[in-house]
């Protein structure tokens, strides 16, 4: 496949594998570095991004949300650009006022294949169920977590850890058609969304440039058609992953990096058959709750707590 992409996209260099990825990053001088990568394996690659004179366009949400503080301590001013659609909306929506005029951030869910089901009817889905997303085309893992609503319970926390609002102030709503990319409410009552139609192009347009707007990117929105944008609140019963999440970001430390090496583990073991569709979340749950953290965050502890987190997954997996 990568011989396919070189000779389509002709490239000077390729590479394979995060060790490959981190060459990548040291020998070739970059305008902008996109971190692409799947999983929290990516963070090596965010911060040896973040060592380089470029700016980081970063898809990789999870190097972001485990990392935490480690990221946030080497970011330079403007140097992080989020590729995420819900934090590039944000970005977009957050010009319109100060930091003090912020009153809540609104991030928009497309609720998942899954919306608006019962939790007994969930017990029997299968992967191809689960990765039958209603709006968007991804790769397997953000789609699964798309279906359990962990990819918003992430999102939560790399919006909390982006742009340093508190947890308490930020929301999740479900928007099943992923036009409104999210939202800021700010405190005089005015709420300022980006809209769009559901497409990754504009995201990574702003990521490679965040200051210029380029000719279209995506199909502009229709206007000459009747449509309805609808938003629903989210169901936390069935989809307990989010207020998990947020309890994780208050609590700091390793609890981000536990709660996503959890699920990496689950959603892969859902893909092989070997659990259920809800065991995912259910699992995340048991291996955040038995976490002890370490006092502080390094690299060490960070390590140490992710293949804790992996292995303590993999037993209540068996
Ligand atoms: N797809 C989307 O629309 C969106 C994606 N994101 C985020 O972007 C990231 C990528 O998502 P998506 O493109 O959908 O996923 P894909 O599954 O399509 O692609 C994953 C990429 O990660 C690479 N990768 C996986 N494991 C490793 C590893 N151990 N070492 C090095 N590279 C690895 C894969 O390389 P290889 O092919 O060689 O295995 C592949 O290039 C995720 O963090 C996701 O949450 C965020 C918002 C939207
Ligand atoms: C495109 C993107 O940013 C994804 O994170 C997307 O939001 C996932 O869809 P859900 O809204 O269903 O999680
Ligand atoms: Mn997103």
């Amino acid at each position: 496949m990568l011989a396919q992409q070189s000779a389509r996209f002709p490239a000077a260099r390729t590479a394979l594998g995060i060790d490959g990825a981190i060459d990548l990053i040291h020998d070739v001088a970059a305008d902008v570095i996109l971190n692409a990568i799947t999983g929290s394996v990516g963070l090596s690659a965010t911060l040896a991004a973040l060592d380089t004179p470029a700016r980081l366009a970063l898809a990789n949400k999870e190097s972001l949300v485990v990392g935490g503080a480690l990221v946030r301590e080497k970011v330079r001013p403007g140097q992080l650009q989020p590729v995420d659609s819900e934090h590039c909306a944000i970005l977009q929506a957050l010009r319109a006022g100060t930091h003090d005029e912020v009153r809540r951030l609104i991030v928009t869910a497309s609720g998942g294949p899954f919306r608006g089901r019962t939790r007994d009817s969930l017990g029997e889905v299968m992967p191809a169920d689960a990765l039958a997303h209603p709006t968007w085309n991804m790769g397997q893992v953000i789609t699964t977590n798309s279906a359990t609503l962990v990819n918003e319970g992430l999102e939560v926390i790399e919006a909390h850890l982006l742009f340093d609002i508190d947890y308490d102030a930020i929301d999740v709503v479900v928007h099943p058609q992923s036009i409104v990319h999210s939202m800021v409410e700010f405190i005089d009552g005015s709420t300022i969304a980006q809209a769009s139609v559901p497409d990754m192009r504009l995201a990574i347009a702003l990521g490679l440039d965040p200051n210029r707007r380029m000719q279209p990117v995506t199909p502009m929105l229709d206007w000459t058609t009747s449509s309805s944008w609808t938003f629903e609140p989210l169901d936390n019963e069935l989809f307990p992953a989010v207020e998990l999440a947020k309890q994780v970001g208050k609590a700091g430390a390793t609890y981000p990096a536990v709660y996503n090496a959890a699920n990496e583990v689950a959603v892969h073991a859902f893909h092989d058959r070997a659990i259920s569709f809800l065991s995912i979340v259910e699992i995340v749950q048991r291996v955040v709750e038995v976490h002890d953290a370490p006092g502080e965050l390094t690299l060490a502890s960070l390590a140490d707590s992710e293949s804790w987190a992996r292995a303590e997954a993999t037993t209540l997996k068996s």
